[in-house]
């Protein structure tokens, strides 16, 4: 079964929505040079990281601007899981593995096939995102499933797939990709369902008065839907 991440809580009431709807990670948002109505600051992630139960992967999602800053907000916030976005080498990013107790997953342009590969063997995890120029997710996007695809079947790292994901194209998602587990952040928020083009591909409607909060059957009926889809076998 494909496990799911909800990213970019903001809030314990957001944390209650995903833990109802079955969630298995919770991506909290701290630390990005980027303007992101998902953002929080370093103690509200520990108030939400602290109020998640057994069960449920806590993942701080950062941007950080070198390694020793994700090792300090790591030991602050005490997440189960790191994500990195944006510029880390193999060598920051092996640092920082061995620096932290949670398990690290990186982030990987899914336009770039031999970025993934080449974290390969360090990180604990890959997730395959539509990035900006920066690096940065929460972009709305979707990517080639079909090439991402064939990029997965290549890589021994679980995969989580990430990018324009909403509940109406994540079995599909599933479907083409098997991946480990999917990711979402604008495509759940209550301002920021994202929608289809006829062409399947996703437009993030975000507006400027988006603040990250979560929609609750939003939420729901991604986590159902990626869920009842057939996936790969546990690595
Ligand atoms: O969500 C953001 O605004 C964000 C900003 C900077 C770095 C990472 C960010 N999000 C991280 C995530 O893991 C998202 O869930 C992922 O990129 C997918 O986002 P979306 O396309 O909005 O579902």
């Amino acid at each position: 079964m494909t496990r799911v991440k909800i990213c970019g809580l903001t809030s314990t009431d957001d944390l209650r929505v995903a833990v109802e709807a079955g969630a298995d990670a919770v991506g909290l948002l701290v630390d990005v040079p980027v303007d992101s109505p998902r953002e929080i600051d370093p103690q509200r992630a520990v108030e939400i990281a602290e109020a998640a139960p057994p069960f449920v992967t806590t993942v701080l999602v950062t941007m950080p601007e070198s390694p020793d800053r994700a090792v300090e907000l790591a030991r602050a916030v005490e997440p189960d899981a790191v994500q990195v976005h944006g510029e880390m080498g193999v060598g920051d990013l092996a640092y920082l593995t061995a620096s932290v107790e949670a398990k690290v997953i990186k982030v990987v342009d899914a336009g770039d096939p031999d970025e993934a590969r080449r974290y390969d063997e360090v990180a604990d995890a890959l997730l395959v995102d539509s990035v900006d120029d920066d690096g940065a997710g929460g972009t709305g996007q979707t990517h080639d499933w079909d090439r991402t695809a064939e990029v997965v079947s290549t890589l021994d790292s679980p995969v989580v797939l990430a990018g324009g994901l909403t509940p109406t194209n994540v079995a599909d998602a599933v479907r083409t990709v098997e991946p480990f587990a999917v990711d979402v952040a604008s495509g759940v928020d209550r301002d920021g369902v994202g929608d289809e083009t006829a062409s399947g591909e996703t437009v993030s409607d975000e507006t400027p008065s988006a603040d990250g909060r979560k929609d609750p059957d939003a939420v729901a009926d991604f986590v159902a839907n990626a869920k009842r889809t057939h996936s790969a076998p546990t690595p």
